[in-house]
């Protein structure tokens, strides 16, 4: 469906991304990840035909960006700076039909499919207003519509939630839920743990540019599932951290009048082992909390550890 060759950019002597070659499936939803400026947006902007590589491809439906640049942008849709896509003075069905005329669309063909998606959007009852009075979430709703109607086979989304509140994030993954039963490949990022884990079911991971994991989504899920907590003490001797090791899945980290265990568990209960085993040593607790595993912590342990990825670039 979509296949990245090597693709690369570079601004001056500053590589942004480095010998893509990905393959990506018909019906992939893929969580395409990374810390701050890792490459993301612009691997996306090269992929819409909005930034132009330094060297290397994509290739969309068998039609590639370089040589059939046309065909290829028809099978391409993309929500790249979310609400900031669309005309805030126009309706959601002007911006609808001003972005089908974009793709060489007129309004009679598109009449049809875009009552559709106002109706399957909520949108319906909004369909006259100016987008500038709509909320966040409508004004990001309408902005999916206008980079569906053309029936693009792919779809980026470009930080889909940035800046909604924690109801329109749940309505615009609702909106894409509905979108992948429609047979679509999905390309969205996200700083979202809980969001990317809800809808995709394969995430690449990218670092300074390099892919640096390529995996099911089992394998977030398995951090979003791990029961992480961290305890502060005052002080641990060197036999009893010998021993504290050999019994947990334990980080500890030295201060000077403290110590703090990063203890990972099985389940809830068995914190009461670990306390206790802290506590039968002779250490007194100061602090003690449960600790949510998000996407940062991910890229601490993926990048520090430079797990295996399915398929490493080549230079
Ligand atoms: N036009 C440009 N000229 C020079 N450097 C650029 C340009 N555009 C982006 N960069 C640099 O490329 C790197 C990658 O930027 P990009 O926006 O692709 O990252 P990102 O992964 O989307 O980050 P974020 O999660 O913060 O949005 C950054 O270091 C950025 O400063």
């Amino acid at each position: 469906m979509l296949k990245y060759n090597m693709l690369s950019k570079q601004y001056k002597d500053h590589v942004v991304v480095n010998n893509l070659n990905i393959e990506i499936n018909d019906k992939d939803i893929v969580g395409f990840l990374g810390p701050n400026g890792a490459g993301k947006t612009t691997t996306i902007k090269m992929s819409c035909g909005l930034i132009t590589p330094t060297k290397g491809d994509v290739e969309c439906c068998g039609y590639s960006l370089k040589k059939d640049r046309k065909q290829y942008l028809k099978n391409i849709g993309a929500v790249l700076e979310g609400n900031r896509n669309i005309y805030w003075k126009l309706s959601p069905v002007e911006n609808i039909e001003y972005f089908a005329g974009m793709k060489g669309i007129g309004k009679k063909k598109i009449r049809n499919q875009m009552d559709e998606y106002l109706e399957m959007f909520s949108l319906t009852e909004k369909r006259n207003m100016e987008c500038g009075k709509l909320s966040r979430g409508m004004q990001q709703k309408v902005a999916i519509c206008c980079s569906l109607i053309h029936n693009p086979k792919v779809l980026f989304l470009d930080e889909p939630t940035l800046g909604l509140d924690v109801q329109s994030v749940l309505l615009i993954r609702d909106v894409l839920k509905n979108l992948i039963k429609e047979d679509r490949t999905m390309i969205i990022t996200s700083h979202d743990l809980n969001f990317i884990s809800s809808l995709c079911n394969r995430i690449i991971i990218i670092n300074n540019g390099t892919m640096v994991l390529d995996e099911d989504i089992d394998f977030l899920n398995r951090y979003s599932e791990s029961i992480v907590y961290a305890v502060e003490a005052d002080g641990v001797r060197d036999d009893t951290e010998k021993i504290i090791k050999a019994k947990f899945d334990v980080e500890i980290e030295k201060f000077e009048d403290s110590v703090e265990f990063m203890v990972t568990l099985n389940n809830d209960n068995e914190i009461l082992d670990f306390l206790n085993l802290l506590k039968s040593n002779g250490m007194n607790i100061k602090d003690i909390y449960k600790k949510k595993s998000d996407l940062e912590d991910i890229f601490t342990e993926v990048i520090g550890n430079k797990k295996t990825v399915k398929s490493v670039p080549e230079n």
